[in-house]
């Protein structure tokens, strides 16, 4: 797996404190959950993703990824609340959008368009008594209202071969088709009005290991050759190791660690971090050697490929 954006970890910073390249930028954001005892689940979290990027998001299980993830696509429903902070997005146009300032229109308007997410159940969101063409071209009616109909019929195929499902598929139903199919028909459907940003959370974690491997190196070749960003959640440290260009590392609601792949692999600095990775015996000890096959971030080891890393996949 050849990343081919080079994300440089010293980063070019703004007066304003943030990486210029940065496509969507958090600061001090906070979210909590309005019930009796209200749970801040993200506190004063701050950071920059950078375009083209794979940003990892670790933590155990509650520390606050998913509504992390959501709030940023202004997803969250009540009794969540972004209390405060702001969400600044940078269009390719030039111009910065302020998420939380949107209202709901525009919001759809942005959403798919701009911003798309994909997370573990995305599958069974399809319609299942809709094909496949219809639920793919729904999108681009409601987002490009002038396009021509065969132009929908190409763009729709032309996303489904993109996720190797291919468009001889665009009369199936989704019943049809396999989870994995089904979920990189999901993929294509986030991928479809090439979006800035791509959201995903725990993606492939209903599919098999194999299927996985094969949807995730899916979606470092299509990051390379549309040069969108991810934010990408999972439990699973090693698979992020892999795949991402950086980590965060959350905990309590909190990041307590953002740096490079391969950083938080050889110098990890926060305790939590540390006992993070001692979880994963495969990331220790003698099988320790870094088993990513070419991550980007540009620290002196890009695109090393291992036998071991071969073997991963
Ligand atoms: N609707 C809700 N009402 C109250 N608290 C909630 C609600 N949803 C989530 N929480 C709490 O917010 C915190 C963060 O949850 P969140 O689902 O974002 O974590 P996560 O890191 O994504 O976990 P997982 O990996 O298990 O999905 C947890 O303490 C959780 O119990």
């Amino acid at each position: 797996m050849t990343i081919a954006t080079s994300i440089d970890d010293t980063a070019v910073t703004r007066a304003s404190g943030g990486d210029e390249r940065a496509v969507i930028r958090v600061r001090d954001l906070s979210v909590t959950y309005e019930v009796e005892h209200p749970v801040r689940a993200v506190r004063d979290v701050s950071f920059d993703l950078i375009q083209g990027e794979i940003l990892g998001l670790a933590g155990e299980s509650g520390c606050g990824k998913t509504t992390l993830a959501y709030a940023i696509n202004r997803l969250h429903k009540p009794p969540a609340v972004i209390s405060s902070g702001s969400i600044t997005f940078h269009d390719r146009s030039g111009t910065d959008i302020d998420l939380l300032g949107l209202d709901e229109r525009s919001l759809e308007q942005f959403r798919w368009d701009k911003l798309s997410m994909v997370f573990q159940g995305a599958m069974n969101a399809l319609n299942p008594v809709i094909s496949i063409r219809a639920q793919l071209e729904d999108v681009l009616i409601a987002h490009r209202p002038r396009m021509r109909r065969a132009e929908r019929r190409r763009l729709a195929g032309d996303v489904l071969d993109r996720v190797g499902v291919g468009r001889d598929r665009l009369a199936s139903f989704p019943h049809e088709l396999s989870g994995g199919m089904r979920q990189r028909v999901m993929i294509a459907m986030a991928l479809l009005l090439e979006p800035q940003v791509m959201i995903m959370d725990e993606p492939t974690t209903a599919l098999d290991v194999v299927v996985q491997r094969e949807i995730l190196r899916e979606i470092v070749r299509l990051r390379d050759e549309l040069d969108f960003a991810v934010i990408f959640i999972t439990h699973d440290l090693p698979l992020l190791l892999e795949i991402s260009d950086r980590i965060a590392v959350m905990l309590d609601g909190e990041i307590v660690e953002l740096d490079t792949a391969r950083r938080i692999h050889d110098e990890p600095r926060h305790p939590y971090t540390r006992k993070l990775l001692g979880s994963f015996p495969s990331l220790t000890g003698d099988r320790g050697s870094f088993i990513r096959t070419g991550a980007a971030i540009d620290d002196g080891a890009s695109a090393a490929s291992t036998d071991e890393g071969q073997d991963a996949r």
